[in-house]
């Protein structure tokens, strides 16, 4: 289901580096497999692949089905990790354009998936009150800590907007938080709210395959045993050291931070992908940029940016990867027309499809970016479905604990983050 490809950025290196780096990638590879490493109790999100729990995929798809059937919109707060994943899966995945009704089956269209509690901005909220006015609407609370400040600014918002347009308001609210403590599962204990479990050894930016990511997904009406599956296949593939995809992509990033390059651009030619590119900013961010050292992930959409970053990346300052995720399987072509006249210089293209040129707009962008110094690979993902897509998302979840225990920093804490908080909270006054 996922393909690496490494061959262009190797002509970077000399001919034996990948070889001699080998060890140290396997080594990193089996304290993740034998729980060895700094924060292997934080490993949970393997644990929920190793043994998958189909009474709770079943259980979120019940609670999906009568959001699907009673809500207009389904809202999600929640920030980082509490928003990222199911945001991505779902971009990826749902109809990019709403119609009233699904075309072929007449039915009433799903919910709309919105997110909020992922910043702080006033005017976001106000406007989104003024949306929800009429509309039948749920909310989920996502938040493992129960504590962060924008996810719960945000409820203390909608919390009495709800409670008094519905009667019923109790019974829309769901929260998704620790199994035993915090504010938030104090809440819920409260006022009768329903609940789910984040596991305790899953860190928020693991979390897309626990109810975090699966029920805003499932309510979005993907098939979230497909994703989980798709993700537990990936997962016993790279138990396997050798032919190990995301072992070659963590020993070639570990081999050019150790060069010096500073950046790893993730590069997506559709557009749908851009999701996972802002998921993939977080895990590898929070997860590597530690202690002086990391590559700073930046998520990058082309074409769209190659008029507006491409000339950075092909004449700017050398210290980028670049790294390019791909579609392999193309559904549907769209013909370019015949118009009979060449006036706009494009009858070259006539009869060939869009999905052709985005290819090779790729495989251009892949050459110039590769000789103008930015060793660049490729992430191949089989098809844009939810297998795949959960074997996109494990992919890159072990690979970055493979290079976190390569740069040798715990890749599973984020003991950064906090800063910004103290000095928020001193200048708030919080008690
Ligand atoms: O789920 P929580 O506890 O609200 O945290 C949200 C996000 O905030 C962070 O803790 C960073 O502040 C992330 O690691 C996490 O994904």
């Amino acid at each position: 289901m996922i393909r690496y490809d490494l061959s262009t950025a190797l002509s970077f290196l000399e001919a034996h580096d990948l070889e001699a780096v080998r060890p140290r990638a396997e080594a990193a590879h089996r304290m993740l497999l034998e729980r060895t490493g700094p924060g292997h109790e934080m490993l949970g999100w393997r644990d929920l692949l190793l043994q998958p729990d189909d009474a709770l995929l079943e259980d979120i798809d019940t609670t999906a089905a009568e959001i699907r059937e009673q809500a207009d919109v389904f809202l999600c707060l929640g920030i980082g990790g509490s928003y990222l994943g199911a945001r991505a899966v779902i971009e990826a995945l749902a109809p990019q354009f709403r119609s009233p009704v699904e075309a072929e089956t007449e039915r009433p269209r799903l919910p709309e998936v919105l997110f909020a509690g992922h910043h702080l901005s006033g005017r976001y909220l106000k406007e989104l009150l003024a949306y929800l006015e009429g509309k039948s609407v749920y909310v989920n609370v996502i938040s493992k800590s129960g504590t962060t400040l924008e996810t719960m600014l945000a409820f203390r918002v909608l919390r009495p907007w709800l409670e008094a347009r519905f009667p019923d308001a109790a019974r829309r609210i769901i929260v998704t938080t620790d199994p035993a403590r915090g504010r938030l599962h104090d809440m819920a204990e409260t006022f009768g709210y329903r609940r789910y479990a984040i596991p305790p050894g899953v860190g928020g930016r693991f979390s897309v395959l626990t109810p975090v990511g699966l029920l805003p997904i499932a309510v979005a009406g993907i098939d979230i045993r497909s994703l989980f599956y798709g993700a537990v296949e990936m997962c016993e593939r790279l138990t396997d050291a050798s032919d190990n995809p995301a072992l070659d992509y963590a020993a070639l990033r570990y081999l050019f931070h150790e060069r010096g390059y500073a950046i790893e651009l993730l590069a997506v030619f559709e557009p749908r992908l851009s999701g996972i590119g802002a998921w993939w900013q977080q895990l590898f961010g929070e997860s590597e940029g530690k202690a002086g050292k990391g590559l700073y992930p930046d998520a990058i959409q082309y074409s769209t940016d190659l008029h507006s970053l491409g000339q950075y990346v092909q004449e700017g300052r050398r210290h980028l990867i670049e790294t390019f995720l791909m579609v392999e399987r193309e559904p549907e072509p769209l013909t370019i027309p015949d118009t009979g006249d060449d006036r706009d210089g494009l009858a070259y293209l006539a009869g060939r499809t869009v999905q052709e040129v985005n290819r090779k707009a790729y495989e251009g962008t892949r050459k110039a970016h590769a000789d103008g110094g930015a060793p660049v690979s490729t992430v191949w993902l089989e098809r844009l479905a939810p297998g795949p897509l959960g074997a996109c998302l494990y992919f890159f979840m072990h690979a970055v604990a493979i290079s976190g225990y390569l740069l040798e920093v715990n890749p599973f804490d984020q003991p950064g983050v906090e800063a910004y908080k103290r000095e928020m909270y001193r200048l708030l006054g919080k008690p």
